[in-house]
């Protein structure tokens, strides 16, 4: 019996809707196999939605968004809107729908793919065989934290926000690294810096009270800074990261950084009743419009979306197979690429990819 799913389509600014065109073309793709069909609407967000309609995020993006299964996000922003106050920047548009479906946990997997070893910045002896995934929070900590602003105070502007979690936040992120960290390694590493700010100090006591529940999976705490460090020297000894809203957004970048490319990174952000599907990069304006960006951290969020809303496993490793053997075959987009492999662009690479499928 076909199955059928509501997915509401965000392909947003840069290279965000030529990226969202191949995830897709390889969605369509899988869908035939396994006889699931994709009922897509499209949504203007960010930058594209500034333009349109002077919000970054319209109520009509929003509500097309709850009444899907799925929300498929591709990259928001870009130097026409960098002017723009904070609370008006097509990034807002991100951060309120992360906020409005109550997507509180961002999972953003980093594997080392054996094709790509010399595409890392790592010697290969460091960078073979990770595979770790960072558990952001997403809809806490100082991203939200109030109060925030610019003012004046005593003669000169000040700029300031807050750094705020609840244990209610803390609580539900911490289950689940810990249920995560169960079917994976059975280790989670929580990150802080408790040394310094309250807010830490509270994060690592409810993520080690929430771990007598779980004693079967080892938990580490660790430094931020320190953790920035370890990530370069031992990456693999990771094997779930949880860790607040901000320090999350930058270890995975490095984690993107080490396995090859940030083009390569998928994401998904979930909550009790909505998940959004988002690669981990941006916009990238300085390719966008080349057809030359790296499609695959969507095609691979697209696939995170078969396995997590649509449960169907098996049609994401078909994705995720079909990745690795076009690595193996030397396909490359420009961000990728080394000598001796197949320079690609992004419909190239995609076409490569569905062939596999
Ligand atoms: N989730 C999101 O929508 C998101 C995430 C990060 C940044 N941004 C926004 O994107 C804009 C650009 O930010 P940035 O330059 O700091 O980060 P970025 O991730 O857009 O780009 C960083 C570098 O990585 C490259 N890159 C990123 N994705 C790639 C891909 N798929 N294929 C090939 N190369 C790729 C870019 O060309 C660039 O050199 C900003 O407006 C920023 O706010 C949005
Ligand atoms: C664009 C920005 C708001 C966003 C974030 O900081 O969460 C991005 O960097 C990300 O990692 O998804
Ligand atoms: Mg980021």
């Amino acid at each position: 019996m076909k199955r059928t799913f509501k997915i509401a389509v965000l392909p947003g600014d840069g290279i965000g809707p030529e990226i969202m065109e191949a995830a897709i073309e390889v969605l369509n793709a899988v869908s035939k196999k396994y006889d699931l069909q994709f009922e897509y609407k499209e949504g203007l967000i960010g930058g594209a939605a500034i333009d349109a309609t002077g919000d970054p995020l319209p109520d009509e993006t929003l509500k097309i968004a709850k009444e899907s299964d799925a929300v498929l996000l591709a990259a928001v922003g870009g130097e026409k809107w960098d002017n723009l106050p904070t609370d008006k920047r097509p990034e807002k548009g991100l951060l309120r729908i992360r906020k409005e479906l109550e997507l509180f946990a961002n999972l953003r997997p980093g594997k080392a793919y054996t094709a790509l070893l010399d595409s890392s910045p790592l010697k290969e002896t460091l960078i073979k065989g990770v595979d770790l995934v960072v558990i952001r929070e997403l809809t806490g900590g100082i991203y939200f934290g109030e109060p925030r602003g610019i003012e004046e105070r005593k003669g000169e502007k000040v700029g300031f926000n807050t750094m705020i979690y609840y244990e209610h936040e803390v609580k539900r992120i911490a289950k689940l690294a810990f249920e995560i960290a169960r079917g994976r390694k059975k280790k989670v590493t929580s990150v802080d810096k408790a040394n310094v700010l309250e807010v830490s100090a509270l994060w690592r006591e409810i993520v080690t009270e929430t771990h007598s529940d779980y004693q079967d999976v080892e938990l580490e705490h660790m430094y931020v800074d320190n953790c920035a460090m370890q990530l370069v020297r031992r990456p693999k000894d990771f094997d779930v990261i949880v860790t607040g809203n901000l320090f999350g957004d930058i270890l995975s970048d490095e984690a993107g950084a080490l396995t090859g490319s940030l083009g390569m990174l998928p994401s998904a952000s979930i909550g009790e009743r909505y998940a959004l599907y988002e690669p981990v990069h941006g916009s990238a304006p300085d390719i966008a419009g080349q057809g030359i960006a790296n499609p695959i951290a969507m095609i691979l969020s697209a696939a995170m979306m078969l396995d997590i809303t649509c449960k169907v496993p098996q049609a994401a490793r078909d994705i995720e197979n079909a990745v690795e053997k076009v690595l193996n075959e030397g396909y490359r987009t420009g961000d990728i690429w080394s000598p001796g492999t197949k320079k690609v662009n992004t419909k190239e690479m995609t076409e490569a990819i569905i062939e596999h499928i």
